[in-house]
């Protein structure tokens, strides 16, 4: 790669780096002159205080936007369209394209002539920098990639576009391989063709990504979120974007992505974020049962099982005269209404209805009520019973706290959908003394939140990307669908890594429950995990998924992989963590999670600084004590693994387990195990 220290820079080769950085610097200079335009633009024009504040934010926004950062390249390639006279056709709307143009962060253009210097990766027209190949050059002759250090140009690699294979990109390579320290970074510069076609999916379309460990699944959802907001900034911006990952320490670690490509606006969110923490744990069985689609009849059933016929009439007293409705006159009234809208806007128009029934019998009789009558008729004493003896106001906890303590309830509201075995798993042995003082699984809180929707609409945000999605119920993934009711979804996981009870087994099966139609991509190219290590993991993968076909690895990663038999993994990791950190990059310590104290007091003990990952914190020391289950959706360039047995056998699904965290390694990963290992990994070589 021209410009690389251990190549000498040819002659010709030189002139285009030095050409380059000019370009480099004057598309500095002109953002500079941006920014500082952006801060000369005044919010006094707005027509009031409340326009000038608004106005103010916007440009406070621009302004911060425009920031030039000096380790962030302003533009990592460059396309050269092919204008031979004989060269392919360009789109009408293309042939006003410049011979050449700049892909990077932003735009950046030319004060005086507004000629754009660099182009927003995001922009229709940066497609081809992402997509373009020999057999599809779009209209371009070449691209060239660029390599940076700490904000300086340094290299250049070129790919002619006009036929030919064009090979491994060495840009590419040296870009994963770059030595990890602290957070997840983006992947602008070198998305994949496969993974833009995902990225710039139209925001309607629901997409659903299956894709083996590290084939970028969740770059691939952090770089949609960003592409959807620049393309639908006005309506995203009103309706939200939401991302919705497994734990805290997961969200930590991808939280700087969006911000680096300028998204600052983007919530973040675990399942129990949203659907609220669990206070108490509960059997795998019975939560697995929890979070079965069928649950929804059964909410369904017991909220409506409140609405009771009415035993007497009403009767609305209103100066001397005496208003009445039978009472089939009021069980039709509810009859009508019952099941046809959410259970707290029928109670609402129950009221009404009652009220309007009174009003009819006031103008019979001379009287002229106007609306106003009618809301305090709907407010009235009278009223009131009837509504709350038949159509009691109810909480979400109300009706579960019942439905789980109430054998009798249980019974009528499971009739047809659960056998009885079922329905006493799902009874509590020692029920608390109130719905107030309930301590609700994780389980519960999907099924509360199924309730407050049949009780109140949960309002919908524009777009959601939900990562590691095969490990949600159908229930949570109901509870996720509801937010994105009215908008689109990105659902990214991977079959094998589930490792709940309830995990998915098809990716159909996740989008009915999401309620969202949606295609399903399969990416099997994988950038993280090296060639020898990532065979090495997938011997699981006919245990854990057999359907799934094997991933394939963009490195072949001789070397990477050392299976140890030692005499203790706990003071055999020592020296292997010690190993490592001799190496430049992250280092990973995964262990299973009864032995994570035993390792933390040995690496203590050893004068190892460390840090130890919790399911709250990401931690960003060189060197992190992972407990297995914590392990999902995170890297290190050297991975050591203890005791595999342990952590397959600790858990239902402890293969699965297993095969997430043999595939966190970038660049090396160390096995060391006293016990045999699981037999399904140790393969012929047993
Ligand atoms: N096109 C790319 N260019 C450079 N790096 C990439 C590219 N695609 C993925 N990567 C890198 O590969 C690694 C794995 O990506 P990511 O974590 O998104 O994968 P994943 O599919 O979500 O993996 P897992 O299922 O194991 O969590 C990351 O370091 C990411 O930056």
């Amino acid at each position: 790669m021209p410009g690389e220290p251990d190549e000498p820079v040819q002659p010709d080769q030189a002139a285009v780096l030095a050409a380059e950085r000019a370009h480099l610097a004057a598309s500095r200079a002109a953002l500079r002159r941006m920014r500082e335009h952006a801060s000369g633009l005044s919010a006094d024009v707005a027509a009031d205080w409340v326009s000038k504040q608004y106005l103010e934010s916007l440009l406070d926004q621009r302004v911060a936007a425009l920031a030039d950062h000096p380790d962030a390249p302003l533009f990592f390639g460059r396309m050269d369209r092919d204008v031979r006279p004989d060269g392919p056709d360009v789109p009408a709307e293309d042939s006003d394209l410049p011979a050449v143009m700049y892909v990077g962060r932003r735009h950046v253009h030319d004060g005086d002539e507004g000629r754009p210097l660099v182009l927003d990766w995001r922009a229709p027209v940066s497609r081809a920098f992402y997509q373009a190949g020999p057999t599809e050059p779009m209209g371009w002759r070449l691209r060239r990639r660029f390599g940076f250090q700490a904000g300086e140009l340094t290299a250049f690699e070129d790919e002619p576009l006009d036929g030919g294979d064009l090979g491994p990109s060495r840009i590419l390579t040296e870009e994963i391989e770059r030595p990890r320290t602290g957070p997840m970074r983006d992947i602008v510069a070198t998305i994949q063709p496969e993974q833009d076609a995902i990225v710039r999916a139209d925001l309607p379309r629901t997409v659903c990504v299956q894709g083996a460990p590290g084939t970028g699944k969740t770059a691939v959802g952090l770089h949609r979120a960003a592409y959807l907001l620049f393309t639908h900034r006005e309506r995203l911006a009103r309706a939200g974007v939401l991302i919705v990952g497994p734990n805290r320490a997961f969200l930590a670690y991808i939280s700087a992505v969006l911000p680096a490509l300028g998204e600052v606006k983007v919530e973040q969110a675990t399942v129990d974020d949203l659907l609220g923490a669990p206070t108490a744990g509960e059997p795998a069985r019975v939560a697995a049962l929890k979070g079965e689609a069928r649950m929804a009849d059964v909410l369904r059933k017991a909220l409506w099982l409140h609405v009771r016929k009415p035993v007497d009439g009403l009767v609305v007293t209103r100066g001397s005269a005496r208003h009445r409705l039978a009472d089939h006159e009021v069980r039709e009234i509810a009859a009508a209404l019952r099941g046809t809208t959410r259970y707290g806007s029928g109670r609402a128009a129950f009221a009404q209805r009652l009220a309007h029934q009174i009003l009819v019998r006031m103008e019979r009789r001379g009287e002229a009520p106007d609306d106003r009558v009618q809301d305090q008729v709907a407010r009235s004493a009278p009223v009131r019973r009837v509504l709350d003896e038949v159509w009691p106001k109810l909480t979400p906890e109300q009706v579960l706290y019942r439905l789980l303590s109430d054998a009798d309830f249980l019974r009528r509201a499971a009739k047809g959908v659960l056998d009885d075995d079922e329905q006493a798993a799902l009874l509590w042995a020692k029920p608390a003394r109130s719905h107030r003082s309930a301590a609700w699984t994780a389980a519960d809180r999907a099924l509360l939140d199924e309730l407050n929707d049949l009780i109140e609409r949960t309002p919908s945000l524009g777009h959601l990307v939900v990562d590691e999605a095969q490990d949600l119920s159908a229930m949570q993934l109901r509870a996720l669908g509801r937010r994105c009711g009215t908008g689109s979804a990105t659902v990214l996981g991977d079959i094998a890594q589930g490792t709940t009870a309830w995990s998915a087994r098809s990716w159909k099966d996740v989008l009915t429950h999401l309620g969202q139609d949606g295609d399903v991509t399969e990416l099997t190219l994988g950038f993280r995990v090296p060639g020898t290590v990532l065979d090495y993991a997938a011997r699981l993968l006919p245990h854990v998924a057999p359907t799934l076909e094997r991933p394939r690895s963009l490195r072949p990663g001789a070397g990477a992989l050392d299976v140890r038999r030692v005499a203790d993994p706990v003071t055999d990791a020592v020296d292997a963590a010690r190993e490592a950190l001799a190496r430049p990059g992250s280092v990973g310590l995964i262990v299973p999670d009864a032995a994570a104290d035993a390792h933390a007091a040995a690496l203590r003990s050893a004068g190892l600084e460390h840090g130890v990952l919790g399911p709250d914190s990401g931690g960003d020391a060189r060197l992190l004590l992972v407990p297995a289950t914590l392990a999902k959706g995170l890297e290190y360039d050297h991975v050591i693994v203890a005791e595999p047995a342990a952590i397959a056998a600790a858990e239902a699904r402890g293969l699965a387990r297993l095969y997430v965290v043999l595939t966190r390694a970038v660049t090396s990963l160390t096995v060391l195990h006293r016990e045999d290992l699981p037999a399904e990994l140790a393969g012929r070589s047993m």
